[in-house]
């Protein structure tokens, strides 16, 4: 018997999340039966679309965990594997739901990158630029959120494939992670006097494409910024995500008509196929130093919500994780 911790809503969301929204549980998990595991968490991802699936009650969340105890012969004691079986320190599970961590997963790298970088968000970034935008050498891409689990991966991929990258952030120290990284131009959003100006200032001559994290006003200021023919992905929309009266217009139609533009919204795991092929190109890509990565670890499994509050909250640089 293993005493396991999770993480339960007891009230919807009503806005930005609260401590009260969230309980912890303590409960006796019985020993794995034939065909099953015993997983304990080492890395627990705290992650936007969190904020929905609370409120769609969904128990789907990432960690990378190891095998306490094995009746599964796939899983072994001891292996890795990512996992979507909440937020919880230890679970059972029949393996179904388990991705084991990639077979030649460098030792000298963290685990915990496997739900950043080298995990969903890393492929987020990528599938937006090759699949969604079709990013071409020498175009100019815009990232919001950039210093973020996603967009600092889209600017540095962009970066590689020959490309000028602006990216927008909310605070200094972000920016200056963001030149760090090798962004051509970067701004603090919340400072600038004009959005609008800094959008302008930062390419003059437009942009091709747009890595849209962020939405409402932002994407409103940025649309008329685009070239002509320009592509959108909308990736995501945190601005909006604990609003608790929807936002209404400016609509972007008439903007996308006149500058002939193309928009398309996405998820990551419509190419979840092609996963492997393109983990083990974003490892080479670290191995080899054309890829950086930074985290913002929270200690504890206790500190969950707060983690979370805090990644809505943009306090983070990087991916935003809770080591357990
Ligand atoms: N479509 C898909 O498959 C996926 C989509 N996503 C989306 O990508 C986006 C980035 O996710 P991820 O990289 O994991 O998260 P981040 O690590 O970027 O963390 C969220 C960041 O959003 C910014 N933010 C928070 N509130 C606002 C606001 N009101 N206005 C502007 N920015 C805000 C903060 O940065 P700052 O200080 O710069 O404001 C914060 O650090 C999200 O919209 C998410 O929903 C993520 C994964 C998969
Ligand atoms: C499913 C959530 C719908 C809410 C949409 C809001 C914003 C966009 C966004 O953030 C979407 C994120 C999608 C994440 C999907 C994750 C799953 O595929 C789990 C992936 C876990 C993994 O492979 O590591």
């Amino acid at each position: 018997m293993v005493q396991a911790k999770s993480w339960v809503m007891v009230k919807h969301f009503d806005g930005f999340p609260k401590d009260s929204d969230f309980q912890l549980k303590v409960e006796e998990l019985p020993e794995p039966k034939d065909g099953e595991v015993l997983l304990e968490a080492v890395f627990l991802s705290v992650d936007p679309y969190m904020r929905w699936v609370f409120w769609n009650k969904l128990p789907e969340y990432c960690k990378t965990a190891e095998t306490l105890s094995s009746k599964n012969p796939a899983f072994p004691v001891g292996s890795h594997v990512v996992s979507h079986c909440g937020w919880r320190s230890h679970s059972v599970s029949d393996g179904a739901d388990l991705i084991p961590i990639m077979a030649d997963w460098p030792s000298d790298v963290s685990l915990s990158l496997a739900l950043g970088t080298i995990g969903m968000p890393g492929l987020t970034a990528l599938y937006g630029i090759e699949e969604v935008l079709g990013l071409q050498k020498n175009e100019t891409l815009l990232v919001n959120a950039a210093a973020g689990a996603v967009g600092n991966v889209v600017g540095q991929i962009a970066k590689i494939k020959g490309c000028k990258v602006v990216g927008s952030a909310g605070s200094d120290a972000k920016v200056a992670y963001l030149r760090e990284l090798g962004f051509d131009e970067a701004f603090n959003y919340k400072t600038v006097p004009s959005l609008e100006e800094a959008l302008k200032k930062a390419a003059p001559e437009g942009y091709d494409c747009l890595f849209e994290n962020v939405g409402g006003y932002f994407s409103t200021v940025a649309l008329p910024q685009m070239k002509t023919f320009g592509r959108i992905a909308v990736c995501g929309s945190i601005s909006t995500y604990n609003d608790g009266t929807p936002q209404t217009g400016p609509y972007p139609h008439f903007t996308m008509i006149v500058k002939q533009l193309k928009m398309e919204g996405f998820t990551q795991n419509r190419w979840q196929h092609k996963n492997p092929e393109s983990l083990k190109r974003m490892m080479a890509w670290l191995k080899e130093g054309k890829l950086k990565c930074r985290e913002h670890v929270t200690k504890g499994f206790e500190n969950m919500p707060a983690a979370f509050m805090g990644l809505l909250r943009g306090d983070n640089i990087g991916k935003a994780v809770v080591a357990v």
